[in-house]
């Protein structure tokens, strides 16, 4: 055997040992027949150069929905049912037969770069349930379309929130708000840096925090997350590429790109600065004529004590915005984005420093 036909029979059989033992755990956690639909039809499909057999499974014992259920709650996948998209498909809301609303998230079919992210969102997401943690209730997968279903948040991502179209009335969010929103995603990194084999998400930002109808926070998107070997604190797979550039730590522009823990605390701090002063981070501020990232901006306002000019105007002046608490968050934030990987504090710590300040 040559080796492309050796690496073809190799991915075939990883594929279905991965899809055994996922089926196998899920079946085992709920003790019951999970609602598992594993329909098998006798056509099997060429796909990334992997062979795909159809099947649709259901996370949730209490859901259960079907392909065709999908379709007609879509109107075959139209237009009018679409609430975004991204890098990797479109999103659409559903509303199913059982009045559970739904987004489903359906995944440009040719590139095979989607189709590893699947996988990942799939089995890392599948396996975990936390109140920060975007819940996916399941797949669907034919011989067209690889489908991601997830629970529905009224209020979309923190980044439509906190930075409004100049046509869209302003919805602000409140100093309080913003303060549970950050406590919400420290709690789920937490979370998932604490677990026993680590995750680090390794793709933190505002377009990747969802908003449910209370406004509490839901982290989104593990295509890219990766576990974390206890022993070296780093994952052997190479990540940093597809994580949003202004949200990157240094060491990654010089050169590392290993996922790592330290990384995502990096992406938290500067997600705090942002949200906090509700500037977009890719964009360069103005300071005495010369332009500078988020993070120099604000360390220079903080040497100052001038800590209420960094805050979001339309804020200014809110009741609950007290000078200290806004000093105590801003040097977390300035913490979680320190240079020295090793001088950032662990999502644990960020969140015990920011307990005390109130919502
Ligand atoms: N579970 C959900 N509930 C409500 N809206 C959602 C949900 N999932 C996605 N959306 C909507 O779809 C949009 C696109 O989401 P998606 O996660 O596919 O892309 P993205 O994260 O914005 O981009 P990329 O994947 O390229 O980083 C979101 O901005 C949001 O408006």
């Amino acid at each position: 055997m040559d080796h492309a036909i050796q690496a073809l029979a190799c991915a075939i059989f990883f594929f279905f040992f991965l899809t055994g033992m996922f089926i196998t755990f899920w079946v085992f956690r709920c003790r019951k027949p999970v609602s598992t639909t594993t329909t098998t039809t006798t056509t099997t499909t060429e796909l990334s150069s992997i062979t795909v057999v159809d099947q649709i499974a259901s996370f949730d014992p209490n859901l259960e929905f079907s392909m065709t259920e999908l379709r007609v709650a879509t109107k075959d996948f139209s237009p009018e049912f679409i609430i975004g998209g991204g890098s990797f498909g479109t999103v659409y809301k559903a509303n199913l037969s059982n009045g559970v609303t739904v987004a489903i998230k359906r995944l440009n079919p040719d590139a095979f770069k989607g189709f590893r992210e699947f996988w990942t969102e799939m089995v890392t997401l599948g396996m975990l349930r936390h109140p920060n943690v975007v819940k996916i209730l399941g797949y669907c997968m034919t011989s067209s379309d690889r489908l991601l279903i997830y629970e529905f948040f009224e209020n979309g991502s923190l980044d439509q929130l906190l930075h409004l179209e100049q046509n869209q009335e302003a919805a602000t969010l409140s100093w309080g708000t913003r303060i549970q929103i950050v406590k919400g995603v420290a709690n789920g990194l937490s979370f998932l840096h604490s677990l026993d084999k680590p995750i680090a998400h390794q793709n933190i930002k505002s377009r990747n925090v969802f908003l449910d109808s209370d406004f509490q926070a839901h982290i989104t998107d593990f295509g890219v997350a990766r576990g974390i070997d206890n022993s070296t604190s780093y994952a052997s797979t190479q990540s940093a590429d597809t994580m949003g550039y202004c949200y990157m730590p240094p060491e990654f522009m010089e050169g590392l790109t290993s996922a790592t823990l330290e990384a995502d605390v990096y992406s938290f701090g500067i997600l705090m600065f942002e949200i906090a002063t509700g500037k977009r981070p890719n964009l360069p501020s103005l300071l005495d004529g010369k332009e500078v990232g988020i993070v120099e901006w604000a360390r220079i306002f903080l040497a100052q004590d001038k800590y209420m000019q960094i805050v979001d105007a339309s804020i200014l002046g809110e009741d609950g915005l007290i000078v200290a608490h806004v000093k105590e968050y801003l040097e977390i934030a300035s913490m979680c984005t320190s240079e020295i990987r090793r001088e950032r504090p662990t999502m644990a710590k960020v969140l015990r420093l920011l307990n005390p300040i109130p919502m």
